[in-house]
């Protein structure tokens, strides 16, 4: 295609580039039912045709190809996000998802469901932690996205908690760079006396808010998106510490921008659900399990195969076991690999051997976004 020199001349181009999108993207939509047809033949769709390990292989092709020969001026990111609305309306014609996550409208949690899924999902807000995980077990959601840890304010204790005792799989993973906001329906930061938000937040912003507006009050609620309802609800003095996302859905307006200490501030979350993700090339496993008492050198036991295999450990998080006197902790592992690679089960099964209570989590693939 030759560079045009006129605005009619390019815009004739572009007219002649989106029928062909149009025309390559309706082309797949097609291929993406009849792929729901295979796979209910098949037997291997039971209603669920949602696939993580296929999406993330398709996601980094598509920056693999940003690199290469065809890559054009688009960042990765945005190219990735472009395929991933694609791939999110392809499946909402295979089987529409529904997905429970901590609400209210506008938490972070929120904008994890959007970057994970894309828009054609259900997105269903719930209360609590513990709620998300009922709802996914019971059917009434197909999948659940819960916050697991934060690069500031570390780790969410009750995700932790449900993980041990629930029956569910992590299906995936999503980081967020998470962005703070002083939101109120007033303009102006002096006249603050109140400011809601949640705890993580509130610990993520400390310093800035010590010294801008180190005489407001400071309420904990259960969620950045309740902290601008709130803010909204009682207007004059009071703000909200949110995303702009919850301050548009609130009509708030921004008297802060990125308050949040540190710059690089990111949340993890994961997608919790009832099937195993395939093997996808660039996987995590996840574990959970307790060392014997009172043996010295327990916690290394459990450790050395892992070291001994060259598995690349991620993650290392304990948790003192609920209702016990004595020191038991839960030890939390994320590891690169997937618990169908052999060499990875061999390393599994000797763990389990070492450890006095030992849990698969799931095995899902790496975050590509
Ligand atoms: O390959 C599949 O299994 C599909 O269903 C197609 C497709 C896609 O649009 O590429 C859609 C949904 C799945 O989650 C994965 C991929």
């Amino acid at each position: 295609m030759k560079v045009p020199q006129t605005l009619p001349e390019a815009r004739q181009q572009i007219d002649a580039l989106d029928e062909q999108i149009q025309t390559l993207i309706s082309q797949r939509a097609r291929i993406a039912q009849q792929v729901a047809r295979i796979k209910e033949r098949s037997g291997a769709g039971d209603g669920n045709h949602y696939r993580p390990s296929r999406e993330a292989e398709v996601l980094r092709r598509v920056i693999e190809r940003n690199h290469g020969p065809n890559g054009g001026p688009l960042s990765d990111e945005s190219i990735a996000r472009l395929m991933r609305e694609i791939m999110s309306v392809c499946l909402s014609l295979e089987s529409p998802l529904t997905i429970a996550y901590l609400g209210p409208e506008g938490t972070y949690t929120q904008a994890a469901v959007q970057k994970h899924f894309g828009d054609s999902v259900t997105a269903k807000p719930m209360r609590a932690i513990d709620e998300i995980f009922r709802d996914v077990e019971t059917g009434a959601a197909d999948y659940g996205v819960v916050p697991v840890a934060n690069s500031i304010g570390g780790v969410v204790n009750n995700t932790l908690d449900e993980l041990v005792h629930t029956q569910l799989r992590i299906c995936g993973e999503v980081t967020l760079a998470v962005h703070h906001h002083l939101l109120s329906l007033t303009g102006d930061t002096e006249t603050i006396t109140k400011v809601y938000s949640h705890a993580q937040s509130f610990a993520q912003c400390r310093k800035w808010l010590d010294a801008r507006l180190p005489r407001a009050e400071r309420e904990v609620v259960s969620s950045n998106g309740e902290a601008a309802r709130r803010a909204a609800e009682e207007g004059g003095g009071t703000a909200a510490i949110a995303s702009l996302q919850a301050g548009r859905i609130n009509k708030l307006n921004v008297l802060a921008a990125n308050i949040e200490d540190e710059l690089s501030n990111e949340t993890r979350f994961l997608i919790v659900g009832k099937h195993d993700p395939e093997l996808s090339g660039d996987d995590l496993t996840s574990i959970v399990m307790t060392a014997h008492r009172n043996q010295p050198g327990a916690l290394f036991k459990l450790l050395q195969p892992l070291a001994e295999a060259g598995l690349d450990m991620t993650r290392l998080e304990s948790r003192q076991v609920r209702g016990s006197v004595l020191p038991d902790f839960y030890f939390f592992i994320d590891f690169a690999g997937h618990a169908t690679d052999p060499k990875v089960r061999e390393v599994l099964d000797t763990v389990r051997g070492e450890a006095a209570f030992f849990k698969i989590l799931g095995s899902y693939p790496r975050a590509v976004m």
